[in-house]
């Protein structure tokens, strides 16, 4: 099924969708790419990125300390994502956060249109005509198109700017590639195009698991604003006191981010009680399940395991007191009741399968609390949300699931009610 949805964008090829040697051989080439130590020197350019999202944070408070117009924080994130991405993995400014889009964006953002998981009669069978693939082969060539460029040139970089993801997973391959009259490494097609694919689910992973967390983030930070005078006193004791200077000192020191626990703990918390995404794994005959105090082995063969991760996570057992956000868990020693079991956590997943894209992701997550926490006030706004949507002749659907608005829901993975409403205002400027 896995395959199927990713089809439009990575034909079903890429990493999430390969098992056995094959996934091994491919996951083993973008690890470095996505190491501690190769994000780490892209963190001026993330940086960049996220300022940019602080600019359009801006541009949509009142001023003057007004709360500003709604707007679906999931989209801004997604933007901020997709712009992060492609600093990484392509060494380019997709400009997403802006007023003019580049085109791949346009051209990618289109083709998620054709993904999603359904159980509706009619789109079921618009999708097995003809008509339908050839669309979904068109537009996954022309995605193609737009990325070759980058991948036979960051097969031929030499330059000593950061590595890129292209760049470090083919210097992992670049002993099996051949040398034309030129001296230039010929990239083989076949490489290119499971490049590509893998390209694509970096795409997709970036934006959908970041922008379904960013404002999850904000929205516990709203429930706990305890927790907000928390992060603000840890950026000034870390960052100095004035917020315009911390990403000059960032860009000085970019590890400087790793003393920024409580920061991590909010992180972590957030995923803890909100996980991004699910794990499903196909049962072998080799594995049998044992269940705690029980000595009968279950066989797997032939099931499919569903590892859920929030029921872990909100298991009394695991967690205390599972329902409140309490960052501080993460920080607590071990003897105290707060601090979690080894491995019980699970926001990336654990294992040689666990988030290739998890120091990539908590880089960007650190940096938009900094860039944010000490400037703007960011709150759901379900009224003025309402307000537009009748104005603008749309049903108002004022449901909630646990006393929550902003419950998970999605076409395919856990995406916020109606991309989480949110208004935003100003710190500092005199509050209205
Ligand atoms: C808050 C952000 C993120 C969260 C919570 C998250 C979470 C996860 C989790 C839980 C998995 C394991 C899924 C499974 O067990 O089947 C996973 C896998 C994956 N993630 Fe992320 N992710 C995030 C960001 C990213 C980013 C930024 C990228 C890339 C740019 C990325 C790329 C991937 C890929 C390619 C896999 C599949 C890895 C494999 O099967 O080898 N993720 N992610």
């Amino acid at each position: 099924m896995q395959g199927e949805f990713l089809n439009p964008i990575s034909n079903g090829k890429d990493l999430n969708c390969m098992h056995g040697s094959e996934w091994h051989m491919w996951r083993s080439r973008f690890n470095p790419g996505f190491s501690r130590t190769n994000i780490r020197t892209w963190i001026p350019a993330i940086i960049e990125e996220v300022d940019a999202f602080a600019n359009v944070l801006r541009g949509l408070s009142g001023g003057d300390g007004q709360w500003g117009q709604v707007f679906p924080f999931e989209q801004i994130s997604s933007n901020l994502a997709f712009d992060v991405t492609g600093r990484v993995v392509l060494d380019t400014r997709l400009n997403s956060q802006s007023l003019y889009p580049s085109p791949f964006t346009i051209a990618y953002r289109e083709q998620l249109s054709r993904m999603e998981i359904t159980l509706s009669p009619r789109k079921l069978l618009w999708r097995i005509t003809p008509l339908f693939k050839l669309i979904v082969r068109r537009k996954r060539n022309l995605l193609f198109k737009h990325l070759r460029p980058f991948i036979t040139k960051g097969i031929n970089d030499a330059s000593n700017s950061p590595r890129t993801i292209i760049r470090s997973a083919v210097e992992e391959y670049t002993g099996e590639l051949g040398v034309d009259g030129t001296g230039a490494k010929t990239p083989d097609d076949a490489f290119i195009e499971q490049v590509f694919y893998q390209l694509m689910i970096f795409f997709f992973g970036g934006d959908d698991a970041l922008s379904i967390t960013i404002p999850r983030v904000f929205r516990q930070l709203q429930l706990n604003p305890e927790c907000v005078a928390k992060l603000q006193a840890e950026h000034d004791a870390v960052l100095g006191s004035d917020p315009s200077l911390a990403a000059e000192k960032i860009r000085e020191a970019p590890h400087i981010l790793d003393s920024l626990q409580y920061t991590l703990g909010v992180i972590k918390e957030t995923l803890r009680m909100n996980p991004a995404t699910i794990t499903i794994r196909e049962g072998q005959p080799t594995f049998n399940l044992k269940i705690n105090g029980e000595d009968k082995p279950w066989p797997t063969d032939g099931f499919d395991l569903f590892d859920s991760s929030i029921t872990i996570h909100h298991d009394p057992a695991n967690f205390v007191d599972p329902l409140k956000f309490m960052p501080e868990r993460f920080s607590a020693l071990e003897g105290d009741k707060l601090h979690p079991a080894r491995n019980i956590w699970r926001g990336f997943q654990l294992g040689p399968r666990k988030c290739i894209g998890q120091e990539l992701a908590v880089v960007v997550l650190k940096l938009v609390l900094v860039f944010t926490v000490r400037n703007f006030d960011i709150e759901m706004a379900w009224d003025k949300w309402d307000k537009v949507r009748e104005m603008q002749g749309l049903k108002v659907d004022r449901r909630t699931v646990e006393g929550e608005r902003m419950y998970t829901t999605g076409k395919a993975t856990s995406h916020p009610k109606h991309g989480a409403p949110m208004h935003v205002r100003m710190r500092n400027s005199g509050k209205g």
